[in-house]
């Protein structure tokens, strides 16, 4: 094989700056100086990393980078910049620095979900006017390329419908009490640890991280913007060990899976339900098998069929992985000419509400040991339309002096969320009913 044949000109050289230095940043800037030939060579022109902006020039940092880079004004950063690389995180000054950048002519590439899924419009429409580069595939499941492939490979497609695993820290906590019985706060605290977490982990447990994935997720599957208050939203705050236990007796792993997709709404037209909560799955199922901080990403195409992404999900180096992917390409296009677009919005399909959508439970159950329990339990189902897939029985002896009790798991069929709620909400006020235990949606069956 003949080698490329070397050439003498002087290549051009493209200003970066980098805004933060923390788990993402650090490593971003590592690649940046460690990979510069190699960087050069796939783009045709040189990177000049000219300054990193940090809150604090002197802090202790684990990535050894050369003190002269760091400062303080990142005003001025990055009105000298070609390409601004925004990885602070936060709404403020991350959304001003960024507005500044695209006004001074530079391409933004930045990891900032929660920015985007809040004010990511603004920001695109700018960079549209500006003819500038604005990319953030570092923003949905880390390393793992999912944003291009649905913006550019699936733009001939029609998307129907994304579900997925798109925050690692809360599969990384799921995971550790699942399979070592580890704490929530323990498991919480490794993911911090290793660089998984968001700065306030929060938006991880509470499920906002993922929301603001979701939704920029169905924004460009669907072709229409969607925003975090268009998602419904539930964390893993109220998943408890023994949930993880119960679901696991009964052969299901839980997972906090987003889920993009296209329904009908009561008079029959297009609609999207876009949703975020923790959910059963069966332990055979392919989304099962994502331990760790990894994600998985399922897409659903109607000419495609079914696609899988999978990969690591968060963390310092793999997140700079799709960082630099998007410089590169920026960087290729400011040698080439032409902007890219960042998104469509000519979908123009509304949110639909949770009530829309159809799905199974898993009901954990405390209930009186009489007879004719199980009769109203199944009366009150069969009133609301909703069918039971499996019910399993674990009889609790009376103890000292108590009254002996039953443990009821339900798993249903698929049936209207609306439904369902009503169905829950009626058996909670049953007499035979200690308590209800759990209340969990299941996919996948
Ligand atoms: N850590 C991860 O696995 C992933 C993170 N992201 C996103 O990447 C971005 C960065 O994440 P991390 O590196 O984990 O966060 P981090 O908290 O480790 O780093 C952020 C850095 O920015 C600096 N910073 C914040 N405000 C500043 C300001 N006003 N001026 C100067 N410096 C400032 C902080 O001091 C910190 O060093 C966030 O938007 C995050 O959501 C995206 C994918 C994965
Ligand atoms: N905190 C996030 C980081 C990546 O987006 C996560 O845990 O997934
Ligand atoms: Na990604």
């Amino acid at each position: 094989m003949m080698n490329a044949p070397h050439t003498t000109e002087p290549q051009p050289t493209l200003r970066v700056a980098l805004l933060g230095c923390g788990n993402v940043g650090s490593q971003v800037a590592r690649i940046l100086l460690e990979d510069a030939d190699n960087l050069a060579a796939r783009i045709g022109a040189r990177l000049e990393l000219t300054g990193i902006a940090v809150r604090s020039v002197d802090a202790p940092r684990e990535a050894e980078l050369p003190r002269e880079l760091f400062t303080t004004d990142a005003e001025s950063l990055v009105e000298g910049a070609d390409i601004v690389i925004e990885l602070m995180g936060g709404i403020e000054p991350a959304r001003t620095l960024i507005l500044r950048a695209i006004d001074h002519g530079a391409s933004v590439v930045s990891g900032n979900k929660a920015l985007l899924a809040q004010d990511g419009p603004t920001l695109y429409e700018r960079a549209d006017a500006a003819h500038v580069q604005l990319s953030y595939e570092a923003a949905v499941a880390g390393a793992i390329p999912i944003l291009r492939p649905i913006r550019d490979s699936l733009s001939g497609d029609r998307i129907t419908r994304v579900l997925g695993i798109v925050n690692g820290t809360t599969n990384y906590i799921l995971d550790q009490m699942d399979t070592t019985g580890a704490q929530f706060a323990d498991a919480l605290a490794d993911a911090q640890r290793l660089g998984y977490a968001e700065a306030d982990p929060t938006a991880d447990i509470e499920g906002y991280d993922a929301a603001s994935k979701a939704a920029i997720l169905a924004s460009l599957s669907f072709h229409t913007r969607f925003a975090l208050e268009n998602v419904h939203c539930q964390g893993i705050t109220s998943v408890t060990a023994e949930d993880i236990a119960s679901a696991k007796d009964a052969g299901y792993v839980i997972k906090l899976l987003a889920i993009a997709e296209l329904l009908k709404d009561e008079a029959g037209d297009d609609g999207v339900s876009v949703r975020v909560h923790p959910t059963l799955l069966p332990r055979d199922h392919p989304l099962a098998a994502v331990r760790g901080a990894f994600n998985a990403v399922f897409v659903e195409a109607e000419n495609a069929g079914e696609l899988m992404f999978y990969g690591q999900g968060a963390g310092g180096t793999p997140t700079a992985s799709a960082v630099l992917g998007d410089v590169v390409s920026a960087a290729r296009r400011m040698v080439l000419g032409g902007p890219g677009r960042t998104e469509t919005t000519t979908g123009h399909v509304p949110a639909l509400s949770i009530d829309m959508v159809n799905t199974s439970y898993y009901i954990g159950l405390d209930v009186a040991d009489q007879p004719g329990v199980l009769a109203k339990i199944a009366h009150l189902f069969a009133e609301h339309g909703v069918s039971i897939e499996t019910m399993r029985q674990t009889i609790h002896p009376a103890k000292d002096g108590g009254e002996a009790s039953a443990e009821l798991r339900i798993v249903t069929h698929r049936a209207a969320e609306s439904s369902l709620a009503a169905t829950v909400k009626h058996i909670q006020d049953l007499d035979v009913i200690n308590a209800v235990t759990s209340v969990l949606r299941v996919e996948g069956i």
